[in-house]
């Protein structure tokens, strides 16, 4: 599978260049149209653990190397190398001898034999490499940025690195049922009769033990089931919704709460993003569950662009936000954003909420929503709105549907990500 460790390689580097992961490797899987389904997942499974333990990575590589290397993609490749060999899946000679292959393409006289040493010297010494990491090196320990890990320790005293540790695992695959379909139970009979180990969370969420391709999840192509973590599962039912009711879904896509919403009751749903790209995903996921929305593109910052005057009694406000809190997924998002970032989400939203809220009828209900955990996005976001709008009251949230949470704070956790839910009401 040297082809798998070269292409991981390859995708760690346009991550740490500022690429999205799922876009680097889904252009990449075009451009390579040869490879097999078992080529495509070894590629995967490499990019995604390298870039989830990549703090790690790097102080052991850095111990094996006498200067920094200057080629960042040799770099790379030795990352992904050292992570195989962690990881001892395959013959460890196996794994350093397609490095040194794979290392040719650098063409330098050298590179060969160093990457043969860096290899071989981190299998002798692993036990000790990994033993000399600096324990107040809070990038190598915890595999996060060092802002990052400032941030949680201050804003979470107690729960910072249990956070951290949750957000460096394997994610579950969890489905949501589509109780217009079936009932939680009888699909669950479906999965054990197909011989799928499953278990049910609450509600209508159901977690997969393994993980399987969409296409062999029983009735997904159906409209039976969709994916979805537990943690955005929360978002719909909140929203305490009735049949007839005018409801906006805003930032909906692609739909994953859209296709929930009308899952739950006959409204009238308005479905807006700002990317039309990202809106056609949430027409598709729609018509696979045979549901049906009116979809607009429109900026949820400038409600005059798209919005008729008429108000609705409910509205999904899932503002664009930094995505810290759904991390196990997406590993990139931790090497991708910079502190920085923070106050520019905090700008967006902040920006978004009021042109919402005036949309809003009297006695009506809007649910803001982040999957971020860091306080500025979440309830200090809310807390300013509320100063300004005497108009908004926070309710208290109905469902206390999981151990991990705290006045609307969903914290990380085997069980679903990390999530943020504030519920106003327009007096
Ligand atoms: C967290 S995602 C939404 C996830 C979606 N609600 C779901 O459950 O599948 C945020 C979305 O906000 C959209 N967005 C960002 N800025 C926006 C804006 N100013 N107006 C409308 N949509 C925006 C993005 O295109 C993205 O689809």
């Amino acid at each position: 599978m040297q082809i798998a460790q070269q292409l991981a390689a390859e995708a760690v580097h346009q991550v740490l260049t500022g690429r999205n992961l799922g876009v680097t490797l889904d252009a990449m899987f075009s451009r390579q149209r040869s490879l097999t389904p078992q080529q495509r997942g070894m590629t995967q499974d490499l990019s995604y653990g390298c870039l989830r333990q990549y703090g790690q990575l790097q102080a052991l590589l850095n111990q094996l190397l006498q200067k920094p290397l200057q080629d960042e993609r040799l770099r790379c490749l030795l990352l992904v190398a050292i992570y195989q060999l962690q990881q001892a899946r395959a013959a460890s000679h196996t794994i350093v001898d397609q490095a040194v292959q794979a290392s040719a393409q650098f063409k330098k006289p050298w590179v060969k034999g160093l990457t043969n040493a860096v290899l071989r010297n981190f299998l002798r010494q692993q036990d000790v490499l990994v033993k000399n990491i600096d324990p107040t090196d809070d990038v190598a320990r915890y595999s996060y940025p060092q802002w990052w890990v400032n941030k949680l320790r201050h804003q979470y005293p107690q729960e910072w690195k249990a956070m951290l540790l949750a957000g460096n695992q394997h994610p579950p695959m969890t489905l949501r049922v589509n109780r217009r379909h079936l009932s939680v139970e009888a699909y669950s009979q479906q999965l054990a009769d197909a011989g799928i180990a499953a278990s049910e969370l609450g509600g209508s969420a159901v977690t997969l033990t393994q993980p399987i391709p969409v296409e062999r999840i029983p009735g997904f192509l159906e409209g039976d089931v969709s994916v979805q973590d537990a943690g955005a599962q929360w978002a719909a039912p909140l929203l305490d919704l009735a049949p007839g009711m005018r409801v906006l879904d805003a930032c909906c896509a692609p739909g994953g709460k859209t296709g929930h919403i009308l899952e739950l009751a006959d409204v009238d749903l308005v479905a807006m993003d700002s990317d039309a790209g990202r809106l056609r995903r949430t027409e598709e996921n729609l018509q696979r569950l045979k549901l049906k929305a009116q979809l607009v593109t429109g900026d949820a910052a400038d409600a005059s662009g798209w919005w008729d005057g008429r108000p609705f009694d409910r509205i999904l406000a899932d503002v664009p936000c930094t995505a810290s809190g759904i991390v196990r997924r997406h590993v990139d998002i931790k090497w991708l954003r910079r502190e920085a970032d923070v106050a520019s989400f905090v700008r967006q939203q902040a920006l978004i909420l009021p042109q919402l809220w005036q949309c809003l009828a009297k006695g009506g209900k809007l649910l803001y929503a982040t999957c971020s955990v860091f306080h500025e996005e979440n309830q200090q976001q809310i807390d300013r709105f509320l100063q300004q709008h005497a108009d908004a009251k926070q309710l208290p949230l109905s469902q206390d549907a999981s151990p991990h949470a705290r006045h609307g704070q969903f914290y990380p956790c085997a069980a679903h990500d990390g999530f943020f839910y504030a519920l106003l009401q327009k007096n």
